[in-house]
């Protein structure tokens, strides 16, 4: 069975702000965006890997891959102006047909995604339709009431929640097809755009470590799990 991975990079990184763009920032001394790559190729050198980059940033990027001597093979498609519109536009990269193909989509930033995690996700996706990572809440949590004022908030039950990571993994004909919509502002991730129209998406346990780097702290936990 074929096996794609959409591995998304169209972000502009606002949180983590800085010079140089969040997926190309060494963490012990290797890019973020190469050691996403690199979790994908070492479970599996099939899969079939497409990058979506904006187009300002394709020239950096195609230098830093000659500066690394990076081999691993992709294609390249242009990022859009949110999330959903570089999926869409990564996804027109898997060829319409492939009825039996899988596609991932996996956020470039997230570069501790581990073999076992990558593994069930598609081989849920394979018997499901649609699979995504995700962990428990280890925190209490509140809900913010109403008008959202810090003041004005309940304690829910945790146990009722999950933490949605990726690789987000489908049927190619189902992601295809859930691509078509039109965008709403609540499509944050694939999952919600595969739901939106009624196809029920099975949870996986996610690996706690697949932290999506998105500030400068979570720039430290990455530097702190590659140094064990
Ligand atoms: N137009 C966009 C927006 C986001 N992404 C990607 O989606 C993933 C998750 O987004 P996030 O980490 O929030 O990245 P940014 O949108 O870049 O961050 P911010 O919201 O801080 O600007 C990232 O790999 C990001 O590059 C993308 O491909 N295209
Ligand atoms: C797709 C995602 O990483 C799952 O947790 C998340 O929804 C992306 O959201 P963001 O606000 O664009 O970071």
């Amino acid at each position: 069975m074929k096996k794609y991975a959409i591995v998304v990079a169209g972000g502009k990184g606002l949180r983590m702000g800085g010079e140089i763009p969040k997926q190309f920032i060494p963490v012990q001394g290797r890019p973020v965006l190469m050691r996403t790559l690199d979790a994908f190729h070492a479970y599996d050198e099939s899969v079939e890997l497409i990058v979506v980059l904006p187009v300002a940033q394709q020239g950096y990027w195609n230098e830093l891959c000659r500066e690394y001597d990076f081999r691993i093979p992709y294609h390249l498609a242009d990022g859009g102006e949110t999330r959903f519109h570089s999926v869409a536009n990564g996804l027109a990269e898997v060829p319409d047909g492939e009825t039996d193909a899988l596609v991932s989509v996996h956020d470039g930033v997230r570069p501790f995604v581990s073999r076992e995690v990558i593994a069930a996700c598609y081989e849920s996706a394979f018997r499901e339709r649609a699979a995504i990572p995700v962990v428990e809440v280890v925190e209490t949590l509140r809900c913010l009431e109403s008008n959202g004022a810090e003041g004005d908030s309940i304690t829910v039950d945790r146990a009722q929640y999950r933490l949605v990571q990726t690789p987000q993994a489908f049927r190619a004909d189902v992601l295809k097809t859930a691509y078509r919509q039109e965008y709403r502002p609540f499509f944050t991730d694939d999952a919600s755009v595969v739901e939106a129209m009624g196809v029920q998406v099975k949870l996986v346990p996610g690996n706690r470590e697949n932290i999506k780097i998105t500030t400068p702290f979570d720039l430290k936990v990455a530097e702190a799990l590659l140094s064990d």
